[in-house]
This record gives structure tokens, C-alpha cells and sequence, in this order.
């Protein structure tokens, strides 16, 4: 039975939301809404002209036989600094402040819609730099990568402290960790990732990048290629940092126990000279 235009748009859009970076024929539209290709080519205009006017992302068309349509999310900045000021007055809260000179972000971090958005912060920088795999450490990086890796459609990895039987066979890496001052290690499966991918770290913070260090040097091992670093947050750290190439959405000082929040390099590592286009093709 044909599908209206409206019910057809409606069904059609929460499909591709869900599936970012996908690419999805005509002929798989014209079968479920038993449709014609020159409606489903309405309907993706629409959507189209929708998305880009809603700063939702961009509707990739691939002309020929086995091409279709791609949903390839992004954030508008503003959005995006929206957000990371918001992010700023909610753990610029001074009982948040813990020995260390750490900051409490675990309730934050522990919000889904609030991963959602520092998922489409993160994806929004590799519009245009394929990542194959999104690599994290145990344990709070996890739900960033997940959400990370769901905006750019690919899988995420996890390193652990302690390798588990379960992971099969292990590369393991020792690093310096500034945190903690002592020498760490950091194990993946040997099944997590084919030989010349490009990796994405992401972790929820950067103090000294000591941890950041030695997931660049599983890449490494891998015989892969490191794209790009993402943090939520990175700490003031007076010392000489492992990491230089990274992008933070926060940046958190807590000098004399107090807590001061402000963004991180992101507006320039994301928005600096990217235009929110696929790269060659119109908005
Ligand atoms: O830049 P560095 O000086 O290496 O510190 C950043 C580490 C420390 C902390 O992890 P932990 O709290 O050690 O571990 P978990 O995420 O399991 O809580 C954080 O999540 C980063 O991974």
C-alpha cells in the first residue's frame, strides 16, 4: 500500500537519524513505502533543504547504481558553544572541587542527551576525515566514545588497565601516567583493530596526556594511523604535556582549590576553517 508523502517523511527521517554516515539506496525507500524513485527524490529534497536549515547535518546524495543517500551529522556552533557554555557554569560549581585538583563530572557525564551533544561536538570536526575506529580508555572515556562513534557510524574500542580473558589475545602498552605519577599499562584486544585504520581517541579528560600517549602508541602497534585526539576536558597542567595535537571542549584550572571552567580549543580545531560541508559537494 502507497505511503503518504507526510507519514513517508516522518518515517523516513527518524530511519536516517539513526543511522548516521550509511548509505541507503533509492530502491530500499521505493520498497517500503511501495513508492515511486521520483517521490523518494522529493522526499530527500525535502529532508535536505530541512536539515541544512535546522543545522541538523547534511543529506549526501551518491549518484549511480549503488549509490543513495547518507545522513552525515554535524552541530552549528553556535549550538555547539551554546552548550560548552552551559557546560562551564554547571561544573564551575565549587563543591564540585575533589583533592587532587580534580573536578566532579561524573553526574554530567553520566547524562545521556548531555553525551549525546558532546558526541556531535566531537563528529562535527570529521565531517570530512574518515575514522574508521573511535579508541578509548577504561572507564569514564567509554560513554563518549560510544556516543562519538554512533555520530560518525563507526565502532569503538576499549583499552583496559587490566585484560581481561574475555578479550582473547592482547597488545599491551606501558606509559606514564601524570595523574597518577607511576607507570601505567594499557591492553587491546589484538582482535579490536585491522592493520591501517584511522583511529579517533577520545577520553572524557587530559591532564598530562600520559593516557592519551599510550593509546597513541596502541595505534602504533596496530600499524594504524592516529587522526585526531577529542577530550571533554583538559586540565591545567604546568608541566611539559605528551599530547600537543588535541581538541578540548573545556579547558579546567582549580588552582587554590578553586574552580574556574572555560572553553577548550574547539571553536578553532572544529569551526576554524570548516564550513560544515562534504568536502567537494554542496552543502
Ligand atoms: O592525562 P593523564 O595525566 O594521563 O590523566 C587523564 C586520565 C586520568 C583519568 O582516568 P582514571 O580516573 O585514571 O581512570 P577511569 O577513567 O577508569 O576513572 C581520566 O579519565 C584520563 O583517562
Amino acid at each position: 500500500m502507497k505511503t503518504r508523502r507526510s507519514d513517508r517523511l516522518v518515517d523516513m527521517t527518524r530511519y536516517l537519524l539513526e543511522r548516521p554516515h550509511q548509505l541507503i539506496s533509492l530502491s530500499y525507500f521505493t520498497k517500503r513505502y511501495d513508492s515511486a524513485k521520483s517521490s523518494i527524490s522529493e522526499d530527500l529534497t525535502i529532508l535536505k533543504r530541512t536539515f541544512q536549515n535546522r543545522g541538523t547535518g547534511i543529506l549526501e546524495t551518491v549518484p549511480g547504481a549503488a549509490g543513495g543517500t547518507r545522513f552525515i551529522p554535524y552541530i552549528l556552533r553556535e549550538n555547539a558553544e551554546q552548550f560548552v557554555n552551559q557546560m562551564c557554569t554547571d561544573l564551575s560549581e565549587e563543591d564540585r572541587y575533589l583533592p587532587g585538583g580534580y573536578v566532579y563530572m561524573s553526574d554530567v557525564l553520566g547524562q545521556p542527551r548531555i553525551l549525546n551533544e558532546i558526541g556531535r561536538i566531537m563528529a562535527t570536526q570529521y565531517l570530512n576525515d574518515p575514522i574508521d575506529v573511535v579508541m578509548t580508555v577504561a572507564t569514564k572515556g567509554v560513554p563518549i566514545a560510544q556516543s562519538v562513534a554512533f555520530y560518525l557510524g563507526v565502532p569503538f574500542v576499549i583499552a583496559r588497565h587490566n585484560a581481561q580473558i574475555t578479550e582473547g589475545s592482547t597488545v599491551s602498552v606501558n606509559y606514564v601516567s601524570a595523574s597518577t605519577e607511576r607507570i601505567e599499562r594499557m591492553a587491546l584486544s589484538k582482535r579490536s583493530i585491522a592493520p591501517n585504520s584511522r583511529i579517533l581517541i577520545v577520553d572524557d579528560y587530559m591532564k598530562g596526556g600520559g593516557t592519551i600517549s599510550g593509546m597513541r602508541s596502541l595505534v602504533d602497534e596496530f600499524d594504524s594511523q592516529l587522526v585526531g585526539v577529542s577530550v571533554f576536558a583538559e586540565g591545567a597542567y604546568s608541566g611539559e604535556r605528551l599530547i600537543n595535537r588535541y581538541t578540548s571542549l573545556l579547558h579546567v584550572d582549580t588552582a587554590n582549590k578553586q574552580i574556574d571552567v572555560q572553553p577548550g580549543n574547539y571553536l578553532d580545531q572544529i569551526f576554524g576553517d570548516q564550513n560544515l560541508t562534504v568536502k567537494g559537494k554542496e552543502k
